[in-house]
């Protein structure tokens, strides 16, 4: 029997999350092949092979996992032809958490009636609709203000907020040219109004209890996260009821990996918002040493199922995003060595071959001992990324 430890994963997905995973596997002997739609993404610099596919493409996919064979598919964003996983599973190749999870966080329509009617946990009011004409619908039967998304996008792609019924039409041709997948649909829902929101980094392991991290506190503009900071402040009751959530869901989806469970705090009580069955892009904030593991230490080891003892936070910490402005193809940076001369402060810049407004190009990180005020460290991390710009 072969009891190697040096496994061949398929990385689905070569972004900043997947640099760092693909980083954490390789500390430790194992075999990556990174799989984007375009050469020199940023996970593929560190991998040991890479292909460069339109992951939607059903029979592209089949073909390169004929090509690997691998012991793990690690999916790394959200559109893929994730259909295929069920596939693949039977296999005999472990899709990461699992084929469901992966499937069913696809297209927000699969996870929220998962959630909201399966499960019955608190979420938004929802509607979905499939043209301009229902859209008015369900802006109608959910109220207004409202927020639009595609049923396939991500990082805030596609979604806007409507205020008044004016903004209907201009949400709908929004919603459709920011969908990523073939689905034109969307969902609308209730607005919340919410005092803050997490993310409760959720561990689920092979032969070992669920594990959770201290609760991720998070800023967004235009749908995508701008400041992140661990511990939040969260009460011992809001922390029970996400955390009760969080395993009605991610037992659901099943499968070992990290999640990313996204919440509401509300004076109503938790909203339950939507999950990344992989690292969450809030959870850069462990790459500030944090937690004795970080979010991608994290995922290796349940998927490999290597135990983890326990989850320790370390230190407060916060990140901060440095954001692209302008379209080039030879992206450069200045304000690195005033970064780099930060006390407490470190920094990734991604090496992302391109750039366009507002894409996520590196990230500030700024960690103090557990017990300082947040705040104070998450405008630290905010002043260290404002030194920082890309230039076209
Ligand atoms: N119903 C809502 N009420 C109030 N704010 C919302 C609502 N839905 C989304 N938002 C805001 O927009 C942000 C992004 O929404 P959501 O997480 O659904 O988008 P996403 O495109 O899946 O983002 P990502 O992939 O980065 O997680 C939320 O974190 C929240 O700040
Ligand atoms: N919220 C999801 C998220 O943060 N995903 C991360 O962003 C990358 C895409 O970035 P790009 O659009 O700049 O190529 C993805 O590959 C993943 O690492
Ligand atoms: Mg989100």
């Amino acid at each position: 029997m072969n009891t190697s430890m040096q496994k061949k994963i398929l990385l689905l997905g070569s972004g900043e999350l997947g640099k760092e995973f693909v980083i954490a596997a390789q500390r430790i002997g194992q075999t990556v092949i990174a799989v984007d739609s375009y050469a020199g993404a940023p996970a593929m610099q560190v991998a040991d092979g890479f292909e460069v596919i339109n992951m939607l493409d059903g029979a592209a996919l089949d073909t390169i996992v004929a090509k690997h064979n691998p012991d793990f598919i690690v999916p790394e964003i959200e559109a893929i032809r994730t259909e295929r996983f069920y596939d693949y599973e039977k296999q005999g190749i472990k899709v990461v958490p699992s084929a469901k999870a992966a499937n069913f966080t696809m297209n927000r329509k699969a996870i929220r009636d998962l959630a909201a009617k399966d499960l019955g946990l608190r979420t938004a009011n929802y509607r979905y609709a499939t043209s301009g004409e229902e859209l008015a619908k369900a802006v109608a039967e959910v109220g207004i203000p409202c927020v639009v998304k595609p049923l396939m996008s991500s990082s805030g792609k596609g979604q806007s907020t409507i205020k008044s019924e004016e903004d209907i039409e201009k949400a709908w041709k929004y919603a459709v040219e920011g969908s990523r997948g073939d689905v034109v649909e969307v969902i609308v829902e209730a607005f919340v109004k919410f005092n803050s929101e997490i993310t409760l980094l959720t561990v689920t392991q092979n032969n070992n209890p669920t594990l959770f991290c201290a609760p991720i506190g998070h800023r967004q503009e235009r749908g995508d996260y701008q400041e992140s900071w661990q511990p939040a402040n969260v009460t011992d009751k809001d922390i029970a009821e996400a955390q009760d959530m969080a395993r009605k869901v991610t037992e659901a989806l099943g499968g070992a990996g990290i999640f990313g469970v996204e919440f509401f705090l509300t004076d109503e009580g938790v909203y339950f918002s939507e999950l990344s069955p992989r690292p969450h892009d809030t959870g850069m904030v462990t790459l500030a040493g944090t937690q004795n593991f970080n979010e991608f230490e994290l995922h290796l080891r349940a998927i490999l199922s290597l135990p983890i003892a326990e989850i320790i936070l370390e230190k407060a910490g916060a990140s901060a995003v440095i954001l692209a402005s302008e379209n080039s193809d030879n992206p450069t940076f200045t304000g690195v060595e005033a970064i780099a001369a930060l006390p407490k402060t470190d920094f990734r810049l991604f090496g992302k071959p391109t750039s366009r407004p507002y894409r996520r190009m590196g990230v500030a990180l700024v960690s103090d001992e557990v017990g300082t005020p947040i705040e104070g460290i998450v405008e630290k991390a905010k002043a260290a990324a404002a030194l920082v710009t890309v230039n076209k």
